[in-house]
């Protein structure tokens, strides 16, 4: 899990090392900019654009270790009168120690004509409050027009360090150095677009910190014992398929088999049984008479045109039509459950908005979400999931457009369930199907991508 932080938990975790430590603030700058200047290209000019804040306190003392190396350096400022404080002021003293100069214009476009090499964006970092204006916006403007290749300095300069989404302007990064944490702007589209290539410069920060968003990696998987048999992995009961929709519950088997579930029986309307239990032998596949199996340790129910969920008292994946308007409390409330909306049927399911953006998918998924047992997977471009009577929200980062596609959600919802039935937790068995899934996709074209391509990956996909 790769933490993503807000300005506020980068400035505890800041505090710690200074005030809790005692590690002094300048010693850290010193490290931020000795591994950002490690980014640059050897022997290239480097334009430094310095802002008023910490951020160009990095930037200046970049500077200063770049013409130490013996690099023609040009430092810049978007005021005539910067006005540094502190650690800024101490860096501009340094750089002015080397018979350094700090320039500025009213004209950045004509400034830059003739750079050559990179720029540094050292113009706000983690204290951004505000969309950009005036002059930063100016420099930002020219600078994304000049075409030349910058290395952002912890983010790029007018993205807000808290927010998925670009609050005005910004920089478009080539590189990012970002220091000791990623930020939330570092994991989440559209933002994390704007920073290009992200590294992590380590700074001597505490390594675990609290972090209420987290990016999900590649999942661990329990050992598989060598004298396992089909019933250690466990009994995927499906109530899916109905006529004109049998292949969503074909999808579902699959994705349950696929990543590696013991049995897989599926209870299809009469009509259907014969048209799925050819596509998938592999499964047991019944007319559906109104019982469940005995055997049953997982059941997931919907896709195909499902409605109407048995009665059952064990883990339940819910997706497509069992997910009905205004039932998504009640399943949040109910522990063992899963459900795996997409955003318009999460809207119908809680009787919320639609949501859009990034930022709101992550507010209203707290919003359902905090304190209830129940798991939520809200589906999207980085889909969101919460719930689980845990506080924090991941993020899965694996796929692409193609997913977007019938039949894609009906196999993760079969892949939930078959990672369920072989023991995961419901949190752990969403996260790794989400994950997988996503990584599947990744292997594949985007356009003209099926779903049963994306169950014949996971095989390997899954050895590692
Ligand atoms: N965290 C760590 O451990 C470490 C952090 N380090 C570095 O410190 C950086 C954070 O420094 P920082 O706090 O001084 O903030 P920073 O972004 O430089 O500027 C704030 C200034 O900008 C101003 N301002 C705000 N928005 C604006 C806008 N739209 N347009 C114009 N101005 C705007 C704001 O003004 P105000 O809002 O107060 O009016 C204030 O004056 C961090 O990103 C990293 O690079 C490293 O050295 C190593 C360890
Ligand atoms: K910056």
């Amino acid at each position: 899990m790769i933490p993503l932080l807000t300005a506020d938990e980068m400035r505890v975790v800041e505090r710690q090392a200074i005030e809790g430590w005692g590690v002094p603030s300048l010693v850290l700058q010193e490290h931020a900019a000795l591994g950002a200047l490690a980014l640059l290209p050897p022997g290239q000019p480097v334009h430094v654009l310095a802002g008023p804040g910490n951020n160009g306190g990095d930037a200046l003392a970049l500077a200063r270790l770049a013409r130490l190396e013996g690099r023609e350096v040009s430092v810049w400022s978007p005021s005539a009168q910067p006005g540094w404080r502190g650690d800024a002021a101490h860096q501009a003293r340094l750089w002015k120690g080397l018979g350094g100069e700090i320039r500025t214009s009213t004209a950045p476009a004509e400034a830059m004509a003739v750079w050559r090499g990179w720029v540094v964006d050292g113009l706000l970092g983690l204290g951004t409050t505000r969309p950009l204006e005036g002059a930063a916006l100016a420099w930002v403007r020219a600078l994304n027009a000049s075409g030349l290749p910058v290395l952002a300095l912890d983010l790029p300069s007018g993205l807000d360090p808290s927010a998925a989404e670009i609050p005005g302007e910004a920089v478009r990064a080539t590189r990012t150095a970002c220091f000791g944490h990623r930020k939330v702007c570092h994991g989440l589209m559209p933002a994390r677009e704007a920073c290009g290539d992200i590294t992590v410069v380590p700074i001597p920060l505490d390594r675990a910190p609290r972090a209420a968003l987290q990016l999900l990696e590649r999942p661990i998987l329990p050992p598989r014992a060598w004298d396992a048999h089909k019933g250690s992995f466990g009994h995927v009961v499906i109530r899916a398929g109905s006529l004109g929709m049998s292949g969503a519950a074909v999808l579902s088997a699959l994705g349950a088999l696929r990543v590696g579930a013991g049995l897989v029986t599926v209870l299809t309307d009469p009509e259907v049984r014969a048209e799925v239990a050819a596509q998938v032998p592999e499964a047991m596949v019944r007319p559906w008479q109104g019982t469940l199996p005995a055997e049953a340790d997982v059941l997931l129910v919907g896709p195909g045109g499902i409605d109407q969920v048995p009665d059952w008292e064990g883990p339940l994946v819910l997706d497509a039509s069992a997910l009905k308007e205004g039932e998504g409390k009640r399943w949040m409330e109910r522990p063992g459950t899963a459900i795996t909306p997409h955003p318009g049927e999460f809207a119908r399911l809680f009787r919320l908005p639609r949501p859009m953006l990034m930022d709101e998918r992550l507010a209203q998924a707290r919003q359902v979400s905090t304190g209830k047992p129940g798991v939520l997977l809200l589906k999207g471009a980085q889909s969101v999931l919460a719930g689980g009577a845990r506080e924090e929200l991941w993020i899965n980062p694996t796929g692409h457009p193609g997913l977007a596609t019938g039949g894609s959600g009906d196999l993760l919802a079969g892949m939930v369930a078959g990672f369920r039935a072989q023991g995961l937790p419901m949190r752990e068995a969403v996260a790794a199907a989400a994950w997988f899934h996503g990584a599947a996709a990744d292997r594949l074209p985007g356009a003209g991508l099926l779903p049963r391509d994306l169950a014949d990956q996971l095989p390997e996909l899954l050895r590692g």
